[in-house]
């Protein structure tokens, strides 16, 4: 049987006492039948307690500490108590055993629960003077102090003046001490002391004038709870089989091996049927994942990777990619826009020139007037493609094949599947003969190799691509799931840096496919930290298909 340290010291204790107090009472018996001297009882009452001791030094049982002292304090007490004490109390025991009282209740109820020991609590009601009855005690009831006051009669008016006067007449006349007549008080009875007064001298619950104070608030009842526990046969028979109450040895040190210590310790059983505690091994964020493995396929594939700003001027966010400076993705709600202005680049005035005229080009462009300064005001780039085409500024000439994973930034309301700040995939590849056909090559193979097999394209539109096309993967359940923009970029965005060769790109939603692959419900789930969620999740999962 489980049983704590603790219990097994109760069960301990509790079987000597029940056997020295039975032994007790059986030898104190016989004498009382023919001596009816206490004195003489007390005498014989300890022996039996002086063998138990005894036999327990004799024996070196194990338990012996805790009980000799119990037999000693028992001794103490026995003294006083020659009445049968058939189950020691809480109280006494938390004495033995240098706890408290609560510890051993909670100790005996869990005794209980096994059938070891049983808990008796018995409550008792006690009666307690006020501090208004003991001032009564003192000096008098008020109706006594008042009936003392005077003769044999008085003024009404006279004793009204008396101090105890406001509580004290309406007992004199109650209790039937006096009467009123005429103005006069006059004693009809020589007041003998009644019940209240013999219970407020010596207050015992089960006096009769106790009611009368309690009712008068002289007196209040105090319930006291006190609890006795006694030993089961079981628990007789627990503690006769031997309890060894050396506490259990879970771990050795090296130390208890090499003395040779461990031959006295009790060791803990070893039990196979315990489940282990599960180990989690250290390892990367599932998405975190997803994201390196979408990397290492795209260099695979001959892409070089590049990173950029997150903060990033509206020219090369917007203005650089052909976006009109009154389209909506331009507006407050839609983009963060920063307390922070960017110069422009040297050959801004040709953008300037494509938005307005078309330039040089076979565009004729948006028309009105483009502003410097709305070119200059900061973002936080609400996509990658603001890096791609400051990667073809600096590298004008072919071939270029490049991608870049980055967190962008649109003001969306949070909801299951829109976050304001998620991951994008942005690719771009520049050579002499490279056409729509390799932009939709390009784009399989990637969906193929991340994982899914049925890839189509849906036709689309962005400002700075044509054509626009927006790709689009089969996932068993959903059907067809978006997954971004891609095209070839306009001559509007690529003739200010002096580019004359097709420019295929693209930008991939990544968080997108972590949900699918993830099987995830919920977008926010990629960006709060659950810990067992990421526990939880397998390594390397790479199950769709
Ligand atoms: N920038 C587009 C995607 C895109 C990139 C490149 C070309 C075409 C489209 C978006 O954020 O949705």
């Amino acid at each position: 049987m489980d049983l704590t340290l603790n219990e097994k010291k109760l069960l301990a204790v509790l079987k000597p006492l029940r056997d020295a107090e039975e032994a007790r009472i059986e030898s104190v018996k016989p004498i009382t039948e023919t001596i009816k001297s206490v004195e003489a009882a007390r005498k014989h009452s300890i022996n039996p307690l002086k063998e138990t001791l005894k036999f327990l030094e004799d024996t070196k049982n194990l338990a012996f500490q805790p009980i000799k002292k119990a037999i000693e304090l028992f001794e103490e007490t026995a003294e006083e108590t020659l009445g049968p004490m058939k189950e020691p109390d809480a109280a006494y025991l938390a004495k033995i055993m240098d706890t408290t009282e609560e510890a051993i209740v909670s100790h005996a109820l869990l005794l209980q629960d096994k059938g070891l020991a049983d808990l008796i609590k018995t409550t008792a009601a006690t009666c307690k003077i006020t501090e208004e009855g003991e001032k009564y005690r003192r000096e008098g009831l008020p109706e006594r102090v008042l009936f003392d006051s005077f003769d044999k009669s008085v003024t009404m008016e006279d004793l009204r003046k008396h101090p105890a006067s406001k509580l004290g007449i309406g007992w004199l006349r109650k209790k039937g001490w006096v009467e009123i007549k005429d103005g006069m008080v006059n004693k009809i009875s020589d007041a003998p002391k009644g019940d209240d007064e013999y219970a407020l001298s010596d207050p015992t619950a089960d006096k009769p004038g106790m009611k009368e104070l309690l009712k008068r608030k002289l007196a209040e009842e105090i319930e006291t709870v006190t609890y006795k526990v006694a030993i089961t046969e079981e628990g007789v028979a627990l503690v006769e089989s031997g309890i060894d109450l050396r506490a259990e040895t879970a771990t050795l040190t090296s130390d208890q091996i090499r003395t040779g210590e461990w031959r006295n310790l009790k060791l803990r059983r070893y039990s196979v049927k315990t489940p282990p505690k599960k180990i989690y091994a250290g390892k990367k964020h599932p998405y975190q994942e997803i994201i390196d493995d979408m990397r290492k396929i795209l260099l695979e594939m001959g892409f070089t990777e590049i990173a950029g700003e997150i903060v990033q001027s509206s020219f090369w966010n917007f203005d650089a990619l052909f976006q009109p400076q009154d389209h909506p993705a331009r507006e407050m709600q839609d983009t963060f826009f920063l307390d922070l202005e960017r110069e422009l680049p040297e050959n801004y005035n040709l953008v300037k020139e494509i938005h307005e005229t078309g330039g040089k080009t076979s565009s004729t462009g948006w028309g009105g007037i483009w502003r410097e300064e709305k070119a200059r005001e900061c973002v936080l780039r609400t996509h990658t493609t603001s890096l791609s085409i400051q990667l073809l500024k600096e590298n004008p000439e072919p071939p270029l094949k490049a991608f870049c994973i980055g967190r962008v930034y649109r003001r969306e309301a949070i909801d299951p599947t829109h976050t304001p700040e998620f991951e994008q995939l942005e690719g771009v590849v520049m050579d002499k003969d490279v056409s729509f056909r390799h932009l939709m090559g390009f784009l399989k193979e990637f969906y193929h190799r991340v994982g899914f097999e049925s890839v189509r394209f849906r036709p689309g539109y962005f400002p700075y691509t044509e054509p626009s096309v927006e790709p689009e993967v089969w996932v068993d359940g959903l059907g067809w799931v978006e997954l971004g923009g891609a095209g070839i970029f306009r001559e509007e965005v690529t003739a200010p840096w002096g580019i004359s060769y097709p420019v295929l790109a693209w930008g991939l939603g990544v968080s997108r496919v972590a949900m699918l692959k993830l099987g995830l419900k919920d977008l926010r789930e990629l960006y709060r930290s659950d810990v067992n969620w990421i526990r939880n999740e397998p390594v390397n999962r790479k199950e769709v298909r």
